[in-house]
């Protein structure tokens, strides 16, 4: 039987409704009795390591994360691990775990959209289906996963589409790497790249700024007077941005600070296509770095890991398209 580490840090997973219908912490875990269940799938020990809502975690919470589940991993002798987080946060974790996790060991992260004692409560299904996951050999070497409402998605990919249903955490333009069913665990996808980076400390301040018609620079200006070592911006469509707001970036660019371009559009990737002010040639040309596919929060992340290690904006770049 695989030994499968529960390690738990909160949010709707762990959480009850009140008489008044509001959602709240829990003292006591109410997933104990599930886990109880589980006896016939794996070996389970469990860590109640955090409890807090997601919106709580911070990248500096996430590193403790990484660490502890290494010292888990070697003084347990674990075959698979499984995060229970809270949604609204959980794709960040998950992939600031990818980053930094460099080992074949499966790391499912799961959570739920309804609280423990709401009618058709998704945590217990989820948590089962996590640890079904964390125990199959066809887990191994995928990188850190996502598991929800019997998808398999990866970390990098996934995010949460919706903000009540259930079905939130889609792969927008690859779809889930599998899926789970009453008879197994059933991967269709292989992630084709992974990237680790052993950084054991997130020091750098970045921003993220989403780009809207009629923006200005003053709020570019705004975030370039504090202490930022890196911005991200979420361009429109292929990555273009407002003209108004060029000589703001160009001056952060100037300043040796990374602009990190991603796009605000749901799926695709940014290219340097357009050449009129504000296009993504221009953008090119003065130095701005493209990424391919992330979304915002998570191409956040990277800069943060990556600009622990290198401030090379052709390095920077070229691991901006992995
Ligand atoms: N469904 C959830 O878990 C949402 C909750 N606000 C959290 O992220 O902690």
């Amino acid at each position: 039987m695989k030994k499968i580490l529960i390690l738990h840090t909160g949010g709707t997973i762990a959480m009850q409704e009140n008489e008044q219908g509001a959602v709240q912490p829990n003292l006591i875990n109410p997933l104990y009795s599930t886990i109880e269940s589980l006896s016939t799938l794996a070996s389970v020990i469990v860590d109640d390591y955090l409890n807090i809502p997601s919106p709580h975690m911070t990248p500096s919470l996430m590193i403790d994360l990484a660490e502890r589940l290494k010292e888990r991993a070697s003084s347990d002798q674990l075959d698979g691990i499984v995060v229970t987080h809270g949604t609204d946060t959980l794709e960040e974790t998950a992939y600031l775990l990818d980053l930094l996790l460099d080992w074949d060991l499966p790391v499912v992260v799961t959570g739920a959209m309804r609280s423990s004692n709401e009618l058709g409560a998704d945590g217990p299904h989820n948590l089962i289906s996590a640890v079904r996951v964390a125990s199959s050999d066809s887990a191994c070497g995928k990188g850190v996963l996502v598991v929800l409402n019997d998808e398999i998605h990866t970390a990098k990919n996934v995010t949460k589409t919706h903000s009540s249903n259930i079905a939130t955490f889609q792969s927008p333009q690859y779809g889930p790497i599998g899926i789970v069913t009453k008879r197994g665990v059933f991967f269709h996808h292989t992630p084709s790249v992974r990237e680790c980076y052993p950084v054991k400390k997130l020091s750098k301040k970045v921003a993220l700024l989403k780009t809207y018609a009629g923006m200005d620079d003053t709020i570019i200006e705004a975030v370039a007077n504090t202490d930022i070592d890196g911005l991200i911006i979420e361009a429109f469509g292929q990555g273009n941005v407002p003209p108004q707001v060029m000589e703001a970036l160009t001056k952060l660019i100037e300043r040796k600070i990374p602009v990190v371009l991603v796009s605000r559009c749901f799926s695709g990737v940014v290219q340097d296509t357009y050449a009129y002010e504000g296009g993504g040639r221009i953008l090119k040309e003065r130095g701005v770095i493209f990424t391919n596919g992330l979304n915002g929060q998570k191409a956040r992340l990277k800069l943060m890991v990556v600009l622990e290690q290198t401030t090379d904006k052709y390095t920077l770049q070229e691991i901006f398209y992995k």
